[in-house]
């Protein structure tokens, strides 16, 4: 038996494979995306055929790149977009498109089960009160507008929990994504008989809940042939992306804590115990690492903000980036060095499809505020990154007032790669940003759950231990300090001052 490990992210934008070795490197990387689906302004729909075709895919291809004998692959870990909701018929179909972490559509089922159940009362249960991209108001919505689907529901499955049912025939979930559901008791670890039927669902449409590292089922012949691993390759249950994006970055002790840029943006720490935010702004959620927990503060449009730029003004950066084979982020960011700190007095608030952490508010819209004819394209750009620091210092401060200590912050996700990004992160936040060995994030702790799984480590901590180091520190400038506190508490007026007209716009756009 072979001692090779292979971690898939079924992510937002696309499926990150990674085939990992027993002393943690990582030997071949693949990827493959898939379309967002946006039926209507606010919806957000995925196929999860397609994610399975990814893995599928980006398992043949880490295999063909390495070059290794399949029969050396000791385990695979899945990791995945949280919360989406993979509504399975009595035969394993998929009954409608799920509905995604991002979709909006659920205001007022959100609104309707904050009331019913109480939000204190959700807070204390699932560690957070019900929020739009949660699966619970999911569930209620699908009752209220498609009841044929709603009666054809025999197992609800979170998005990677669907991948590995593909891969092994089972259908169970763990205790990380179970936790995003909003029908999970985050203390007792165990679905809650309340929070189930507060949505109309029976305890036997919820799938088993294992821990992160066990082995849920092993590879079909079916899958077996489409992959071209051998049949009967183990499968532990994986995690949800934070989760795994954690045990990635080394954060499965009290006192580590990470920064993610990625489509999301996330302030994440390790917590022993389940501490909750009595205003529910950031959610406390089960860890991968057994017996743990962990508390996040979640932005809906870190990395998409800048993703929106490169999209709609970024024409220039994505035909330079074609010819020259140049990354365009890069050249994005390359221009945004030509602003100084505070972007020649130019704010971003990056609230482009509402925001969770810490407004919880589906109204919220994109801002550029003080825009004047001084400006330059250089200043748009580098206000839209300081403005997403500034989102993630809601996220750490909210964190730090539950008494949560965080020095330093490892940084993960396509965002954090940006030396420019790491920097403005250390001068908004002031703290130090570390660089890790592997900065792969959720694949990366999926592989290593399949390597606890399989034997290769004891534990979820030791994997990470054995594994993952900080190589680099990005440090706060002290000279910066002043100002972008300054900056910060402009930011935090200027959605004070806007709450009542984002309502206000979204009313008249209904
Ligand atoms: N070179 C770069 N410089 C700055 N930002 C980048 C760079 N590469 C990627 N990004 C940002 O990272 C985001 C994607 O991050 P990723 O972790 O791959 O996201 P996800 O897993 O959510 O799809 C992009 O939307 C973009 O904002
Ligand atoms: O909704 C959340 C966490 O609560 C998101 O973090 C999703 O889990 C996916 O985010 P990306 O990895 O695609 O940014």
């Amino acid at each position: 038996m072979g001692r090779w490990l292979i971690g898939i992210d079924v992510g937002t934008s696309g499926t990150k494979t990674l085939l990992v070795d027993d002393e943690g490197r990582v030997v071949a990387r693949a990827y493959r995306e898939y379309p967002l689906e946006t039926p209507r302004p606010g919806w957000a729909e995925q196929d999860p055929a397609a994610w399975y075709r990814a893995a599928v895919e980006g398992v043949r291809e880490v295999i063909r790149q390495s070059g290794l004998a399949p029969a050396d692959v000791a385990g695979i870990g899945l990791s995945g977009q949280m919360h989406g909701s993979v509504f399975l018929d009595r035969s394993g179909d998929v009954v409608r498109p799920p509905l995604l972490w991002c979709d909006t559509r659920t205001a007022e089922e959100v609104r309707e089960l904050n009331r019913t159940v109480g939000r204190e009362r959700m807070i204390r249960l699932a560690g957070s009160p019900a929020m739009e991209g949660f699966t619970s108001p999911k569930v209620l919505w699908l009752r209220r507008y498609e009841p044929e689907n709603f009666g054809r529901v025999d197992v609800l499955l979170l998005p990677k929990d669907y991948v590995r049912y593909r891969l092994t025939g089972e259908k169970s979930t763990e205790v990380s994504d179970a936790a995003g559901t909003g029908l999970f008791d985050v203390e007792r670890m165990d679905w809650s008989t309340d929070l189930v039927e507060s949505v109309g669902l029976r305890h036997d449409q919820l799938p088993p809940v294992l821990g992160s590292a066990d082995v849920a089922g092993r590879l079909t012949e079916s899958a077996a042939a489409e992959t071209g691993l051998p049949p009967g390759v183990p499968v532990v249950a994986g995690g949800a992306d934070n989760a795994c994006g954690a045990v990635g970055a080394g954060v499965v002790r009290a006192g580590r804590a990470l920064v993610s840029i990625g489509t999301s943006g996330v302030v994440l720490c390790h917590a022993p115990e389940p501490r909750r935010d009595e205003g529910g702004r950031v959610h406390t959620f089960n860890h991968a690492v057994p017996g743990a927990w962990y508390l996040m503060g979640v932005m809906l449009a870190a990395g998409l903000s800048l993703r929106w730029v490169r999209e709609e003004l970024g024409h220039l950066e994505r035909m330079a980036a074609e010819l020259t084979g140049a990354d365009a982020y890069d050249l994005l960011a390359r221009e945004a060095e030509r602003s100084p700190a505070g972007a020649r007095g130019l704010w971003f608030l990056p609230y482009l499809n509402g925001e969770r952490t810490p407004h919880a508010d589906p109204h919220a819209r994109g801002v550029w505020f003080g825009l004047s004819s001084a400006h330059r394209r250089e200043d748009l750009i580098r206000a839209v990154l300081e403005g997403v620091a500034y989102g993630l210092k809601d996220s750490l401060e909210i964190l730090r007032s539950l008494g949560m200590e965080i020095e330093a912050l490892r940084a993960l996700g396509g965002g954090a790669r940006s030396p420019l990004w790491r920097q403005i992160l250390a001068d908004v936040l002031q703290v130090p940003i570390a660089r890790l060995n592997v900065d792969e994030g959720p694949g990366y702790g999926a592989a290593l759950l399949a390597g606890v799984g399989s034997g290769v480590w004891a534990d979820v901590a030791e994997a990470a231990d054995a594994t993952v180091r900080v190589t680099d520190r990005v440090e706060p400038q002290e000279g910066l300090r002043l100002r972008y506190e300054a900056g910060y508490a402009m930011f935090r007026s200027l959605y004070q001052a806007l709450r009542p007209l984002f309502r206000e716009a979204a009313r008249r756009s209904e």
